[in-house]
């Protein structure tokens, strides 16, 4: 068995962070909709965490914010002439649009890709599919961009295969990571991947919700097992429970998360509990792993109080001990049924013995937690090494990136903003600077 470290890859906030409430199904995003942002502190919020985590031991590592506004999309649509004159138009024509052609939803770098370390994978590589994101405007065209930055950081193709996003239909909707966990005895060890999805496409009796949209398939999770060559002994499909997407669980990682061989998640999670618990265990047998399932019950915490203090959308670490530390958002803190659980959790004799706590506000209120805001990849050593190097966290990299966010970020962006053809320039100037700081000329397109 390899040894691997689990990296976290954190979304830098871009420049554009605005509430736009263009997420219809998330809650956070439709009730802080077109109220000011405030994109300096988003940035140096998640920079705050990244230092944090970084510094007591954890692998950590940054993916970049995209090219904002989305011109491509802009021209696409029709509206034509300078920068200036598409700016223009667009906010008088289509304000909605333009928001989403400026949305920085791209710091929730969970939804950039699924990933499945070289361990559990036919070829012994390292295998990224970018997520089609295709349930929302906004998010649509995130995958050219995320594919784009993961080969250039994943470039090298002896370690590791980069796939195309899945064909951008409702059929094949993919929000990557964060409706997929995997379990494990060790980070390097051969593991089980879960994938949870709220729909079938092509079986209309499947569970599905009636209220908000069900962003990833069956079909989906399917089509990714299968690039990245997975083992169906030790691959799980489940059914999300319809009826919290409803309650404002866009993805299952506002209702679950895995680490090592721990799953913690809410009783209500998932359509048929026993019945995943039940092949999750089995196919755990199979890599010498017990499952060691952590479950929350409605008594102890409703769901609207998951969804409100994001509980479940936790990063769940293993320390250097074997002990695992739960990273929260200052939310559950807030909340009396969350914190009263909370303390419970640590001083019980599970596997979570510490809470780390983050103010990740500006992102809470649209709708991404600790979780929402990293992408994991697990790497073994010669992995580690063969990666681009210059977005791995550290004491340099975090006071050069406060000084680029000190000198390019505003703090304070109201919608009417957007109209301004100025904040494109500036958005401009910050990635150019940002190339240089991270060691990636070429990474953004912006022909
Ligand atoms: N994993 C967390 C994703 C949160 C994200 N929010 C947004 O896109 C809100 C954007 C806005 O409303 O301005 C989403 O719903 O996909």
């Amino acid at each position: 068995m390899q040894t691997a470290r689990e990296y976290n890859f954190d979304g830098l906030v871009g420049p554009s962070h605005n509430y736009a409430g263009l997420s219809f199904g998330n809650v956070a995003s439709f009730s802080n909709v077109k109220s000011a942002s405030n994109p300096k502190q988003a940035a140096l919020q998640g920079l705050a965490k990244m230092r944090a985590l970084a510094a007591r031991g954890f692998a950590q590592a940054l993916l970049p914010p995209h090219a904002r506004p989305n011109f491509r999309l802009l021209r696409r649509i029709g509206f034509t002439g300078t920068d200036a004159d598409v700016l223009a138009r667009a906010w008088r024509e289509a304000p909605a649009i333009l928001a989403c052609a400026y949305s920085a939803s791209p710091m929730w770098t969970a939804n950039a890709a699924t990933v499945s370390p070289s361990a559990d994978s036919f070829d012994g590589r390292t295998h990224f599919t970018s997520a089609n994101l295709n349930n929302k405007l906004h998010r649509a065209e995130e995958h050219i961009q995320s594919t784009r930055t993961l080969r250039a950081l994943f470039g090298d193709e002896r370690h590791f295969a980069v796939h195309d996003a899945l064909p951008s239909t409702p059929a094949f909707g993919d929000e990557g990571a964060a409706n997929h966990t995997r379990l494990a005895a060790s980070h390097g060890a051969r593991g089980v991947q879960l994938f949870v999805y709220g729909r079938v496409e092509f079986d209309p009796s499947a569970p599905a919700p009636k209220r908000y949209p069900a962003r990833q398939t069956l079909e989906a999770s399917q089509a990714i097992a299968r690039l990245h060559g997975l083992d169906a002994a030790r691959t799980v499909f489940a059914s999300q429970n319809p009826d919290v997407i409803d309650q404002g669980v866009f993805h299952n990682d506002v209702i679950a998360v895995g680490n090592g061989n721990v799953l913690f998640y809410h009783e209500q999670a998932f359509a048929d509990e026993s019945a995943v618990l039940n092949r999750l265990r089995a196919a755990m047998i199979g890599v010498g792993a017990e499952l060691d399932a952590v479950r929350v019950d409605t008594r102890a915490v409703p769901v609207a109080d998951a969804v409100t203090s994001y509980l479940f959308n936790s990063q769940l670490l293993t320390k250097p001990d074997g002990a695992m530390a739960l990273v929260v958002p200052h939310e559950c803190q807030e909340n009396q049924a969350v914190s009263r659980y909370l303390e419970q959790l640590v001083a019980g004799d599970g596997p979570i013995d510490e809470l780390i706590d983050f103010d990740l506000r500006q992102s809470m209120r649209n709708g991404g937690g600790p979780a929402c805001l990293r992408l994991r990849v697990a790497l073994t050593d010669a992995e580690a090494q063969a990666m681009h190097q210059g977005v791995v966290m550290t004491e340099a990299l975090y006071a050069r990136l406060v000084t680029w966010v000190e000198a390019h970020y505003r703090d304070r962006l109201e919608p009417k903003d957007l109209a301004d053809p100025q904040l494109a320039i500036e958005c401009a100037q910050a990635l150019e600077d940002l190339q240089r700081i991270l060691g990636l000329p070429g990474l953004y397109d912006l022909s």
